[in-house]
């Protein structure tokens, strides 16, 4: 997967030179690009932000650089990511999809945002996707498109070392994941629930599933499915 990042911040991004493991960026598993937006100005102070039209508070990052970046890189293959607190919001099932495609431009904005423009001249050549990554505003689209490229780029084949650490995960299937614990048994007066030692497998699977459910109903009732059975007991929950 090729991985590019436009941004008036390109050392906000640098995290991704370390965090993404040099092993699957040398066997080219990934390709990533990070590139300063104000490559793409002609003037002398390398403009890359005005005043919004309508008025209001803040500056509007102009088309133009953006325009030209996304001429030289091609967009053909290319799925544009414009991260964004009013976009659809990210969730794994996102990630999956993500995880599919050849290419993803990330376009991160900042100020009040990235005009319209852009984006709707991006639709016509390729697939843009407007994504937040939560109900909380930041300052900048950087973040974002760190916490994306992060979980989509886990789900990539060869990627994470143990593929089955990828199956019993929060959100994959619905549910929360349930607790997990390490040696010792027994730390400051706190003990592993016996269950875990005991080498039952079946009694291990149901404990972490009833676990999972049991928190899910408890911090995500909107994830809970009715279905979803407690103690033996038919979880109905409020619609
Ligand atoms: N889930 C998310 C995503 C963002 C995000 C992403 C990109 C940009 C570019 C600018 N801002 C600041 C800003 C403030 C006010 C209204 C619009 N945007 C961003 C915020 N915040 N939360």
């Amino acid at each position: 997967m090729r991985l590019d990042y436009l941004t008036i911040f390109p050392d906000y991004l640098a995290p991704l030179q370390l965090s993404l493991p040099g092993k699957a960026v040398a066997s080219g598993l990934l390709d990533v690009h990070v590139h300063d937006l104000r490559q793409w100005t002609h003037d002398r102070h390398r403009t890359v932000d005005d005043t919004p039209y309508g008025g209001g508070a803040g500056m509007v990052l102009k088309p133009e650089p953006f325009g030209e970046a996304f001429d030289e890189l091609g967009l053909e293959g290319a799925t544009v990511v414009v991260t964004t607190p009013s976009g659809e919001p990210f969730t794994q099932a996102l990630a999956h999809e993500l995880a599919t495609r050849e290419r993803l431009v990330f376009a991160c904005g900042r100020y009040e945002g990235i005009d319209q423009r852009v984006l709707d001249h991006a639709r016509t050549v390729t697939e843009v996707r407007e994504v937040s990554i939560g109900d909380y505003v930041l300052n900048g689209g950087e973040v974002a498109a760190l916490a994306i490229t992060e979980a989509v780029v886990r789900l990539l084949p060869g990627f994470m070392g143990n593929a089955a650490s990828l199956v019993e995960e929060s959100h994959e299937g619905g549910l929360l994941e349930h607790p997990v614990y390490t040696k010792p048994a027994s730390w400051r007066g706190h003990d592993v629930p016996p269950v875990l030692l005991s080498g039952d497998h079946g009694a291990i699977a149901a404990w972490r599933h009833d676990q999972a459910v049991r928190r899910t109903a408890e911090r995500r009732p909107d994830l809970a499915h009715p279905s979803q059975v407690l103690d033996g007991i038919e979880v109905r929950l409020a619609q």
